[in-house]
């Protein structure tokens, strides 16, 4: 079940500036900065409510970050939202014909397990799938 929008993805080419800003317009700091080796990124989250935000900087040409942001100008990468059980959302939205970007969850950043799902099956929106790891 999808219990709750996680995050929103924001990718930036100035993560410093970026953080700058977002500090500024948000009236918060923010409470995480993580480097994600496995998907080549620099993250920096803000809490908002029940929700995040997600500041992300490629660290490498071969991150999707970078790939986005040589043909995108700068803002929302992807939507987040917590599912309860992210093994059986993963079968549901197959079986039900979305494009899955992983075949087995993944380790993500601030502690979840994740998964992508295809823009080009969801109208045009990069959609994660994360499921909190309790230790
Ligand atoms: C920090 C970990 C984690 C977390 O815990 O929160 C993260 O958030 S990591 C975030 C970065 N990682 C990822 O995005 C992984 C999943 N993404 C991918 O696998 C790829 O980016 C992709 C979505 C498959 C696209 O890669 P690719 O096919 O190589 O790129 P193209 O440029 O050729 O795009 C094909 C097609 O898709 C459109 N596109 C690409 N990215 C997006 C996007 N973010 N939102 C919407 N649409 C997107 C792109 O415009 C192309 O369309 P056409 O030009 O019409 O063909
Ligand atoms: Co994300």
């Amino acid at each position: 079940m999808f219990t709750n929008l996680e995050h929103l993805g924001f990718a930036v080419t100035n993560l410093e500036a970026a953080t700058d800003l977002y500090t500024t317009l948000l009236g918060v700091a923010p409470y995480k900065m993580e480097h994600v080796a496995s998907e080549a990124v620099d993250t920096v989250f803000f809490k908002v409510g029940g929700s995040k935000i997600e500041l992300l900087a490629g660290t490498s040409p071969d991150s999707a970050i970078t790939k986005f942001l040589a043909k995108k100008p700068e803002g929302i990468h992807h939507v987040a939202f917590e599912v309860d059980d992210i093994r059986a959302e993963m079968a549901r939205l197959k079986t039900e014909g979305f494009v899955l970007l992983n075949e087995k969850p993944k380790r993500g950043a601030d502690n979840k397990l994740v998964c992508f799902v295809h823009p080009k099956s969801a109208a045009g929106v990069l959609v994660e799938l994360c499921q909190t790891i309790h230790p």
